[in-house]
């Protein structure tokens, strides 16, 4: 499985470290684990080329994604690719704890300050925390306790209401199988539930379930339906599955050697409360599942998810992770040039919450955190980035203990503002991107802090709007432009937008 080559005390300890990306991460546990069997090595330059073109690695084994890592050229400099004992790269958790090393046999630039380390991993070290570390067995150790002669996987990316337990049950029971439930968690799922809540809600599942083996296993989403669908048909495999139910998802076998199960769409039968075919209930009887937008939809205005469609233990669990808007954390983020009237709509805002007391609210103003979260940083872009890293890691822990968090940088890169976005996410809290759009020539106008005019005569340099780019949101949730409305309707604008999505209740006046 992993490659045997020699690694000496001496060469591991002078070999460069690197904490690598989320689904970097992912995809290590996954070639260490066995799980990407017989992958055992991050790609290189043919292998990429292969994937891309004919959908096999460059032997011909047929694989669907590219298995990369990108790392900063400045890192992997000291590496020589052509020399064994010079080209060990060390790759540590977030923690910076060592787990693997790469024997990086070929070192590719691929532009942005990057470099491509490719070839062999080997464990060093255990990945020793994280919520349910218990259920992540290795594809061997599952297979071990696997006695059956089928074994239907489920890739359970989404709670378990009853339709899908009923699809699970009576595919089991047409195959004779044993279930093997695969939970990817690896990222935030379809619905953006965290991967610990996805876990707990399947577990609040367990007794419904046929005899199953629940697994928890580092997969993500690439984005690309068809390779994702391949790729977890291969995982699935390595764990033991002969046969996969594709719920919701389109799967395809790719080589895997699993068969795909095609669900039958079940409705309930109101006159004895069991899920049927469709067509085998009549209309008047018939109630479908529920999607999951109408799931988030009730879960949001705070009402219980129904018996008849979601066993109680699993409701609670998603009521608990998704409280109603008017109790769940939110990060307010006002983007817009200097000037446009970011922090006095913020002001307005959090005068208004803290006058109707119905939710606690925390204000990082431009300037405080400017002073107090990232006093040693410019306005370099990646001084930019960092700054709003930091503003968005501290509102969402704001909004994760169910705060609300109104953050007013100028943000003008989209990419910053998107990691915001996924940051609250992950915190389990909602994320309202509001676009201050006064036009620039409004704000330079206002001007009121002089910076324009510097900027115009050279003595500021890089100044957003001017001297550097200013992004202008495509996925804003909401616009308010301040050039011909009172500071006051600028407010309400927003506040109007809190109430009218559930988030308060109460109209400040
Ligand atoms: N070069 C340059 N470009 C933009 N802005 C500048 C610059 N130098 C100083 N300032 C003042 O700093 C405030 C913007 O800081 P932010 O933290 O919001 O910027 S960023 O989000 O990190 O881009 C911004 O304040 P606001 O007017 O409150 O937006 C400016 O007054
Ligand atoms: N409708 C409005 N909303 C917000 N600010 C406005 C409005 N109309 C005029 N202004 C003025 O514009 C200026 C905006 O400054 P500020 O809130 O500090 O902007 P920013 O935080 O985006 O740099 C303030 O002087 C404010 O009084």
């Amino acid at each position: 499985m992993v490659s045997d080559w020699v690694l000496p005390d001496e060469v591991l300890a002078d070999a460069p470290s690197y904490t690598p990306r989320p689904h970097e991460l992912a995809d290590l546990e996954l070639l260490l684990s066995g799980a990407y069997a017989p992958l055992n090595r991050f790609l290189g330059t043919e292998d990429v080329d292969s994937v891309a073109a004919a959908g096999t690695l460059a032997d011909g084994t047929q694989w669907p994604t590219p298995v990369t890592l990108h790392v900063p050229a400045d890192t992997v400099s000291s590496l020589d690719s052509s020399s064994p004992m010079s080209r060990v790269l060390v790759l540590t958790d977030p923690e910076g704890v060592p787990v693997a090393a790469v024997d990086a046999v070929e070192l590719t630039p691929v532009g942005d300050g990057s470099v491509r380390v490719a070839g062999p991993v080997r464990r060093i070290g255990e990945v020793l925390h994280g919520p349910f570390r218990r259920l992540r067995a290795t594809p061997a150790a599952t297979r071990e306790t696997l006695t059956t002669q089928r074994v239907l996987g489920v890739i359970a990316d989404r709670p378990l209401h009853r339709p899908q337990l009923a699809e699970i049950s009576r595919a089991a029971h047409t195959l004779a199988a044993h279930v093997l439930i695969l939970i990817p968690v690896a990222g935030l799922g379809p619905d953006g539930l965290p991967p610990a809540v996805l876990v707990r809600s399947i577990m609040a599942a367990r007794d419904r379930l046929p005899k199953s083996t629940i697994v928890a296993v580092p997969l993500s989403q690439r984005g690309d339906d068809v390779r994702d669908g391949l790729l977890s048909s291969r995982v699935a495999a390595a764990y033991g599955a002969t046969h996969l139910l594709s719920m919701g998802r389109s799967f395809a076998a790719g080589g895997s050697g699993v068969r795909i199960m095609l669900p039958r769409q079940l409705c309930y039968d109101a006159r004895d409360g069991q899920w049927r075919a469709l067509e085998d209930v009549e209309p008047p009887f018939r109630r479908q599942a529920m999607s999951p937008s109408e799931i988030s939809d009730m879960l949001d205005r705070g009402f219980g998810l129904p018996d008849w469609h979601t066993p109680p233990a699993v409701a609670a669990e998603l009521r608990r992770a998704r409280p109603p808007r008017r109790k769940r954390g939110v990060v307010v983020f006002m983007t817009g040039l200097s000037g446009s009237g970011k922090s006095t709509i913020a002001r307005g805002v959090y005068d208004a919450l803290l006058e109707t007391g119905e939710r606690t609210v925390s204000l990082f103003d431009g300037d405080v955190v400017r002073r107090l979260l990232s006093s040693e940083l410019g306005f370099s872009g990646t001084d930019r980035e960092a700054n709003i890293r930091r503003i968005a890691y501290v509102a969402s822990e704001v909004a994760h203990h169910h705060g609300v968090a109104l953050c007013c940088p100028i943000a003008p890169y989209a990419a910053g503002r998107a990691e915001a976005r996924r940051m609250a996410a992950e915190a389990g809290a909602d994320f309202i991107l509001v676009h201050v759009s006064t036009p620039l020539e409004v704000c330079e106008e206002r001007d009121r802090k002089g910076l324009y005019a510097k900027a115009r005569a050279g003595v500021i340099e890089s100044f957003t709007g001017i001297t550097d780019p200013y992004e202008v949101p495509k996925n804003a949730d909401l616009t308010v432009d301040t050039s011909e409305i009172a500071v006051d309707e600028a407010i309400g604008q927003v506040i109007d937008y809190l109430v009218d999505g559930g988030w308060i209740e109460t109209v400040p006046y």
